[in-house]
């Protein structure tokens, strides 16, 4: 039988324990690779990041997914984050430009909707961990009413293919969702990332 995933959780977490975990990722020598999600929760992290000493020439910096709207768009992460990151020597690069299949990652950060997506792989797109290709196109079925657009996403398996995933999470509503993929209670995109064998997994969690 394959080893079980470790998985911790970190409660009451800050933007800055955050953005302690991943300038540690970075502080490496050489190539580095980082996905990193995009929604609402992250922004005071990358705010946060911003205004660290990290060496960010020879890191590949992507987003796990987007929205397929103009990165002017309001709804573009891709614009967000580099309006965020402006200050920096930061790059990010589209997911539309990285290489299929894409490189292993140092460090995966994902986050999580309240319908337990996971980049954009929403529940509606049954995503498999032995799916194909590594970046997909999809449109959510349902579309989320906050960002009502087709997406780009990395699927299950370039997800997993990293040395260690965070998840960043708030509020009691995905909190429950949570819980219950991993009491294995549910089938929902987070459930089926953490049930196959893969890096740790580090969750950190505030209640808002
Ligand atoms: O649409 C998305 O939603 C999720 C969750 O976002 P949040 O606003 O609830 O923080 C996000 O992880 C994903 O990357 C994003 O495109």
């Amino acid at each position: 039988m394959s080893e079980a995933r470790a998985i911790d959780i970190i409660e009451n977490a800050t933007s800055a324990m955050v953005a302690d975990a991943v300038q540690a990722a970075l502080h490496k020598q050489g190539r580095r690779a980082i996905a990193v999600p995009g929604g609402s929760t992250p922004f005071p992290i990358f705010a946060e990041l911003a205004k660290r000493p990290i060496q960010w020439d020879d890191v590949l910096l992507i987003l796990g997914d987007d929205r397929l709207v103009p990165a002017d768009h309001q709804a573009s992460n891709h614009g967000r984050l580099a309006n965020t990151l402006e200050a920096t020597e930061a790059v990010v690069t589209p997911l539309q430009e990285l290489d299929n299949p894409p490189p292993r990652f140092d460090l995966m950060w994902i986050g999580m909707g309240a319908d337990g997506h996971i980049a954009s792989l929403f529940p509606s797109s049954d995503p498999r961990p032995d799916g194909d290709p590594a970046i997909v196109t999809l449109t959510p079925d349902p579309l989320p009413p906050e960002a009502p657009f087709d997406r780009i996403s990395l699927n299950l398996a370039a997800i997993n293919n990293s040395d260690a995933i965070i998840l960043v999470g708030k509020g009691k509503e995905k909190r429950a969702i949570f819980d219950a993929a991993m009491a294995n209670e549910n089938d929902l995109p987070i459930a089926r990332l953490l049930r196959i064998p893969g890096p740790p997994v580090t969750v950190y969690w505030s209640e808002s």
